[in-house]
C-alpha cells in the first residue's frame, strides 16, 4: 500500500504512451518539488501479455502483474491513478502484439484460435483474459463524471472546430431491430435476498449444461437476461444490405466489439458473412478447411486466403468484387488501402464511430473518397434510437453550432462492471435448442429463455451500492451546477423500469430542494437535451454504463471536436479517485503519422486535466498543501495553454504534442512563480519560468527539426524504451532544464 503522498501514472498504448515519454519527465520534476512521488505501471497490452505467461518467461523478462495490483489499490482510500486510455485489443490486434514480442524474443504462445489441447486450452483461457476491454473495467471501482471544463468550452466558442451542414434531404439513418433482439427480449428482476445462482441450459432432449456453476449475487442487485435471435439477426441484416442498395446509402455497421468483446464479434461476423452470402454459399468448404473467422472480420478471410493456390484465391477474390458490384457501396475505414467497415471488428467503434458520422453530415466515406449518406446499422435497439434522435434533430435544424451551444455533462452508472459492459463472462453463443435459466440456490428460476442454435444469450449485473452512488452522484453534480440533471431511463424497459424504482427511493435521501431532476427514455432525453443545447443551455445526462461511454463521445465531439478534451473522473467507492484522460481512445492513426513523418498530433489536455483533479485529491487526502498549489497553478496553466492556442496543430512544420508540454511547463512554472501562497515553490519556480522563457525559440527549433523525416522506435505494442524516450525527448535544452527542477524545495519554516 502506498502511504507516502503518490500519484501512479499509467503507461498504456499507442498516442498517448509516445505522449508520456515526454510528458511524465515533466510530472516528476514538478511534483518532486511539493515531495508527491509519481510511480508508473504498465498497462499497456504487450505488458498485460506478459502478465499472463511468467512461466514462460526468463527471470529479466518477467514483469509485474500491474493491472491486477491497481484493481486493488482501486478499492483501497489511497487510491490515486492517473489512467490513460489502452487498447481494447481485437483478436487482429492481438495476433499483432503477439508476433511483436515473439520476435523480441519473448518465448509466448501463439494465439489458439482453435484450441484442442490441454496446452493450447490453457493460453487460449490466458489470452481471453487480456483480449477486448480488460482495464477500464477492473479500475472502474466508482461512477463516472465527465464534462468539459470551462475553459475547453470557452475555447471551443472562440475556436469553432468545423461542423458539416446538415439538410432535411439526407439519407442518413440508423437501422436497428424491432424484435428479437436484446432489447426486445429482456427479463429484469431485483433480488430481495443474496443468492448463488447457475445459469443452465437444458436442452430440448431434456439434457442440462450448465452454462455458469457459480454466481454469487447480492441483495438488492438487479439482474437481466436477454437474447439475441439469430434468425431475427439474419432476418434484419439481410434487409438492411438490401435496403442500403436500393437507397443508394453506404452500408455501415457500429459496434463494440472491444468492449462487448464476446457478443459483438459474433454479430459483426453475421454482417460480414450476409453481405458477402454469396461468396459464403460458394466457397463455406474451403473457408472451413482454412478455419477463416469473420467474427474477426473480412481481414480474416482475406489473409486466409492467402495461403492457397494462385488461381483459387484469384476465383475467391473476384467473387468478392462481384460481391462488392452487386450489394450496396460499403462505408470506409481508408478508401486508400481498400480497407473497409467490415474489415476489422476494432477499426470502427460505435461510441467515436456515430458522433464521427454525426460531425460530418452524417456522411461517411465510400470506396472513391468521398463522402455519402449512410445507413448506420445498429443491431440491438437499447440505444439506437438515440442516435437516429440527433440525424433527426439535425435534418430538421441543421448542425450544431459549437460558438453557442450548451453542454451536456454525463454522471455513469459503471461502479463494479455495472449493467452490459459487466456481462462478458455471462455471455454465451447458444449451440443447441433449448431453454436457458438462471436458477438461484434453492432451485427458483430467475428468468427463463427459450433459445435456438446460435443465438446470443447473456445476463447483465446492476449492484446496489453502485446504483446509491450514482444517484448520489446525480445530485451533487446538479446541486454544483444548477442544470438539470436527466435520468435516461425507459419506463417500458424491463431493466430501466427496475432503475427508476431504485432512482426514486434513492432520490429521497438527498435534499433535491430547487433542483431539476427528471427520468426520461432515452429518446425523450435525447430530444430535450438537444432542445437545451442549441439554446446554449446545459444539461446532466444521468445514464447507465453504455449510455455512458456513447454519450461521452457524443456530445464532447459535436461540443468541442473530441472527446480527449473532456475531465473525466472516477471518484472510487472506497474512497480513492481514478483520474481518466478524456473519453477518447487510443487514437491508432496518430501513431501512424508519428512514424512516418515523426510529428504527433495527440493533444495532452485530457493528460493535464486529470492530473490537475489528482494533485487536489492528494491535498485533500493527505493533507499535502504544495500538492493542491501544483493542482490550481497547473488548471491556470492548463487554461493559458488553451486560450494561447498551444495545442498540437496537425501537420509538420507547426509545434505537434511534443512543443505542446513545453508550453504547459512553462505557464505551469509561470503561475507557480506568479502563486502567493508558498514562496519557496515560487522562488524555485521563478528561475525556472525564465529559463524557460529564455530558452522558447531555442527550444522549439529543436523540436521542429526533427519533423519531417520517417521514425523507428523499435515497435508498435512493444516499443523501444530507449528509442521512443529519445524521439519523444529531441530537445536537449529543454531537458536539462527540466533536469534541473527535480529536487524538492525546502519546507517553509
Ligand atoms: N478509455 C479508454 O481506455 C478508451 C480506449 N479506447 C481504445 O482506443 C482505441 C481507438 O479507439 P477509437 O474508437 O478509434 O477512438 P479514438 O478516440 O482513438 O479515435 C477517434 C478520433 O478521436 C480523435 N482523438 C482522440 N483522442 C485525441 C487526442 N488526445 N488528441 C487529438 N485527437 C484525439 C482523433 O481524431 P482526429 O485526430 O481525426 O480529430 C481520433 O482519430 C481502441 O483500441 C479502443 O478500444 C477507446 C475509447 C476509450
Ligand atoms: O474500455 C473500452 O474498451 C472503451 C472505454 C470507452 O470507450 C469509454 O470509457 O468511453
Ligand atoms: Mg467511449
Amino acid at each position: 500500500m502506498t502511504q507516502k503522498p503518490t500519484i501512479i501514472y499509467t503507461k498504456t498504448d499507442e498516442a498517448p504512451a509516445l505522449a508520456t515519454y515526454s510528458f511524465l519527465p515533466i510530472v516528476e520534476a514538478f511534483a518532486a518539488t511539493a515531495g508527491v512521488h509519481v510511480e508508473t505501471r504498465d498497462i499497456s497490452l504487450a505488458a498485460r501479455i506478459l502478465a499472463v505467461f511468467p512461466d514462460r518467461l526468463t527471470a529479466d523478462q518477467k514483469v509485474g502483474d500491474h493491472l491486477k495490483e491497481l484493481g486493488e489499490l482501486a478499492k483501497t482510500p489511497q487510491a490515486n491513478i492517473i489512467k490513460l486510455p489502452n487498447i481494447s485489443a481485437s483478436i487482429p490486434q492481438l495476433k499483432a502484439a503477439i508476433a511483436e514480442l515473439q520476435a523480441a524474443g519473448y518465448d509466448i504462445p501463439a494465439y489458439p484460435e482453435d484450441p484442442q489441447s490441454d496446452a493450447e486450452k490453457d493460453a487460449r483461457a490466458r489470452y481471453d483474459r487480456v483480449k477486448g476491454s480488460a482495464v477500464n473495467p477492473v479500475l472502474r471501482e466508482g461512477n463516472s463524471d465527465r464534462r468539459a471544463p470551462k475553459a475547453v468550452k470557452e475555447y471551443a466558442r472562440k475556436h469553432p472546430h468545423s461542423m458539416g451542414e446538415w439538410t432535411n434531404t439526407s439519407k442518413s439513418h440508423v437501422a436497428t431491430m424491432s424484435a428479437g433482439d436484446f432489447r426486445h427480449t429482456e427479463l429484469s428482476l431485483t433480488l430481495d435476498a443474496p443468492t448463488e445462482a447457475k445459469i443452465v441450459l437444458t436442452a430440448d432432449d431434456g439434457q442440462p449444461f450448465v452454462l455458469k456453476e457459480s454466481l454469487p449475487l447480492q441483495a438488492g442487485e438487479v439482474i437481466d437476461a436477454s437474447v439475441m435471435q439469430r434468425e431475427e439477426l439474419l432476418n434484419f441484416l439481410d434487409a438492411q444490405v438490401e435496403d442500403a442498395n436500393e437507397q443508394g446509402v453506404l452500408f455501415s455497421l457500429h459496434m463494440k466489439a472491444t468492449m462487448m468483446k464476446v457478443s459483438d464479434p459474433i454479430i459483426f461476423g453475421h454482417a460480414v458473412r450476409t453481405y458477402f452470402k454469396d461468396v459464403f454459399a460458394k466457397h463455406q468448404g474451403t473457408f472451413e478447411e482454412l478455419g477463416v473467422d469473420v467474427n474477426n472480420g473480412l481481414g480474416d478471410l482475406l489473409a486466409k486466403i492467402k495461403t492457397l493456390p494462385d488461381d483459387q484465391q484469384a476465383e475467391i477474390e473476384a467473387d468478392l468484387k462481384k460481391a462488392y458490384e452487386q450489394g450496396p457501396d460499403i462505408a470506409m475505414v481508408d478508401s486508400d488501402r481498400g480497407i473497409t467497415n467490415l474489415h476489422v471488428p476494432s477499426d470502427v467503434i460505435i461510441d467515436a464511430s456515430m458522433p464521427a458520422m454525426i460531425r460530418t453530415s452524417g456522411q461517411m466515406w465510400n470506396a472513391e473518397g468521398k463522402t455519402q449518406d449512410a445507413k448506420a446499422v445498429i443491431p440491438d435497439s437499447s440505444y439506437a434510437a438515440v442516435y437516429q434522435e440527433v440525424i433527426d434533430f439535425c435534418k430538421t435544424h441543421g448542425a450544431l453550432d459549437p460558438r453557442t451551444m450548451g453542454s451536456v455533462p454525463n454522471v455513469g452508472l459503471m461502479a463494479q462492471k455495472a449493467e452490459e459492459y459487466g456481462s462478458h463472462d455471462k455471455t454465451f453463443e447458444i449451440d443447441r435448442a433449448g431453454v436457458v435459466r438462471v436458477v438461484d440456490a434453492e432451485g427458483n428460476t430467475l428468468t427463463e429463455h427459450r433459445v435456438q442454435p446460435g443465438d446470443i444469450w447473456r445476463m447483465c449485473q446492476t449492484k446496489d451500492a453502485p446504483i446509491q452512488d450514482w444517484v448520489k452522484l446525480a445530485v451533487a453534480r446538479a446541486r454544483a451546477t444548477g442544470a438539470p440533471a436527466i435520468f435516461w431511463l425507459d419506463e417500458d424497459r424491463p431493466h430501466d423500469a427496475r432503475l427508476i424504482a431504485k432512482v426514486n427511493t434513492y432520490l429521497k435521501d438527498h435534499d433535491t430542494s430547487g433542483l431539476d431532476i427528471r427520468i426520461l427514455s432515452p429518446q425523450q432525453a435525447t430530444r430535450v437535451s438537444l432542445e437545451r443545447i442549441k439554446e446554449g443551455q446545459d444539461t446532466i445526462s444521468v445514464t447507465g454504463n453504455v449510455l455512458r461511454d456513447y454519450l461521452t463521445d457524443l456530445f464532447p465531439i459535436l461540443e468541442v471536436g473530441t472527446s480527449a478534451k473532456m475531465l473525466s473522473i472516477v471518484p472510487l467507492m472506497a474512497g480513492g479517485g481514478l483520474f481518466e484522460t478524456g473519453a477518447g481512445g487510443s487514437a491508432p492513426k496518430h501513431v501512424q503519422q508519428f512514424n512516418k513523418v515523426n510529428y504527433l498530433r495527440w493533444d495532452s489536455l485530457g493528460e493535464f486535466l486529470a492530473l490537475g483533479v489528482s494533485f487536489e485529491h492528494l491535498a485533500d487526502a493527505f493533507g499535502v498543501e504544495r500538492a493542491r498549489v501544483l493542482g490550481e497553478t497547473l488548471d491556470e496553466a492548463t487554461t493559458a495553454y488553451l486560450m494561447n492556442n498551444k495545442g498540437p496543430a496537425r501537420k509538420v512544420g507547426q509545434i505537434d504534442n511534443r512543443g505542446s508540454h513545453f508550453y504547459l511547463a512553462l505557464y505551469w512554472a509561470q503561475a507557480l512563480a506568479r502563486q502567493k501562497r508558498d514562496a519557496q515553490l515560487a522562488e524555485r519556480f521563478g528561475l525556472v519560468a525564465e529559463e524557460l522563457a529564455a530558452n522558447e525559440e531555442a527550444i522549439i527549433n529543436e523540436l521542429l527539426a526533427v519533423q519531417g523525416e520517417s521514425i523507428d522506435i523499435g515497435g508498435y505494442y512493444f516499443p523501444n524504451e530507449e528509442l521512443a524516450a529519445r524521439a519523444m525527448r529531441p530537445s536537449s535544452t529543454l531537458n536539462t532544464i527540466i533536469a534541473g527542477i527535480t529536487q524538492p524545495v525546502a519546507a517553509e519554516a
